[in-house]
């Protein structure tokens, strides 16, 4: 049995509408299911908690939504070993992206109906978990940004989310100030005096597929960390681009580094966020949950083929 988690308004109501295509390829192709529509994050964590409580034989979690409804659901998944697969239905998608999950419809749904899963290591923190980087300063500026802003809504409308995250570079690069930060991975410190953002991240990309850690592995029980500090505006106009590619990590003001438990303090009150979604202005501190949330990708396969004893599994469809 399936649970179909659904976020209608993710995407600009993409997630309604992909609801309305999966529902009747579900019903050509008889699979079994439970859908569940969610208004709220908080919602949405209760009630799977719940529907996951009350029977035992449930073959997937797929949420059709963003990044932010999937961040919704990991408290009730992590640990229940109920894979969570996913539909992508939102405007940045970076969890489906660095998955490996097709963003079509058909194809990400083949993935949800396959058997072949990671065991995903999760970020835990204050403010909760985090499946794809929590990030800080700069980054998380632009997303506040573009969350609030009216340009996000019409980006969705036309199809273009990317446009969106584009338009708020150029807004919060006239307006941020960098400032000092405090770096301490697996409890060695590091202190950055002019610094534009830190990210901690479980997967290589996030911002609609900026590559800012191009190294991260979801399965490898550790978090990478990039830093950004001691660079003009416009040097970090231009590295926008690079990070597209993940070239940006050889650059002088570019700081990599990598551990398994990472607290940012910065010298003013800086955003962050966890998967998109907003975790205040408080300092981080955050540990890498090892291997804490089964997740359907085709990653798993080429897992499975490389090494025996990786992380990741393909069973007989049940
Ligand atoms: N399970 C949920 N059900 C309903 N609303 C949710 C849920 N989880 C989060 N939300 C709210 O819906 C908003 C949009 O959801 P989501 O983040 O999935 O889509 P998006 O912003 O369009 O895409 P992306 O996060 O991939 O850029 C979230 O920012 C949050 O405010």
């Amino acid at each position: 049995m399936y649970l179909f988690i659904i976020n209608p308004r993710s995407g600009g109501g993409a997630g309604h509408r992909t609801w309305l295509s999966v529902e009747k390829l579900l019903k050509e192709r008889k699979v079994s299911y439970e859908s569940l529509f969610t208004h709220s994050a908080d919602e949405a964590e209760q009630l799977v908690a719940e529907r996951l409580s009350h029977q035992e034989n449930w073959t997937a979690a797929v949420v059709i939504g963003g990044d932010g409804t999937i961040h919704s659901v990991l408290g009730a998944l992590r640990h229940s070993r109920v894979p969570l697969a996913v539909i992508p239905a939102g405007s940045g998608n970076d969890t489906a992206r660095g998955f490996g999950i097709p963003l079509t419809l058909e194809a990400a749904l083949e993935v949800a109906l396959s058997d072949c899963y990671l065991e995903s290591d999760l970020l835990s923190g204050a403010d909760g978990l985090t499946l794809t980087a929590v990030a800080s300063g700069f980054d998380a500026q632009v997303s506040e940004n573009v969350n609030t802003s009216w340009y996000k809504r019409l980006c969705n409308a036309i199809g273009a989310g990317q446009l969106a995250f584009i338009i708020g570079i150029l807004h919060t690069l006239i307006t941020f100030k960098p400032c000092r930060v405090s770096v301490a991975c697996d409890g060695t410190e590091h202190v950055y005096e002019t610094a534009w953002l830190v990210s901690i991240c479980n997967l290589p990309n996030y911002g609609g597929g900026f590559l800012i850690c191009p190294q991260a592995k979801a399965d490898d029980g550790h978090l990478d960390v990039c830093v950004v500090h001691g660079c003009s505006r416009w040097q970090l106009l231009r590295l926008f681009p690079t990070v597209l590619k993940g070239r940006h990590v050889t650059l002088p003001f570019v700081s990599m580094l990598r551990g398994r438990s990472v607290a940012v303090t910065f010298a003013q009150a800086r955003h962050a966020i966890g998967d998109g979604e907003s975790l205040g202005t408080e300092p981080l501190a955050v540990r890498c949950e090892s291997g804490a949330l089964r997740v359907l990708s085709p990653q798993a396969v080429s897992s499975v083929l490389a090494a025996a004893g990786t992380a990741a599994s393909c069973q007989a469809s049940g």
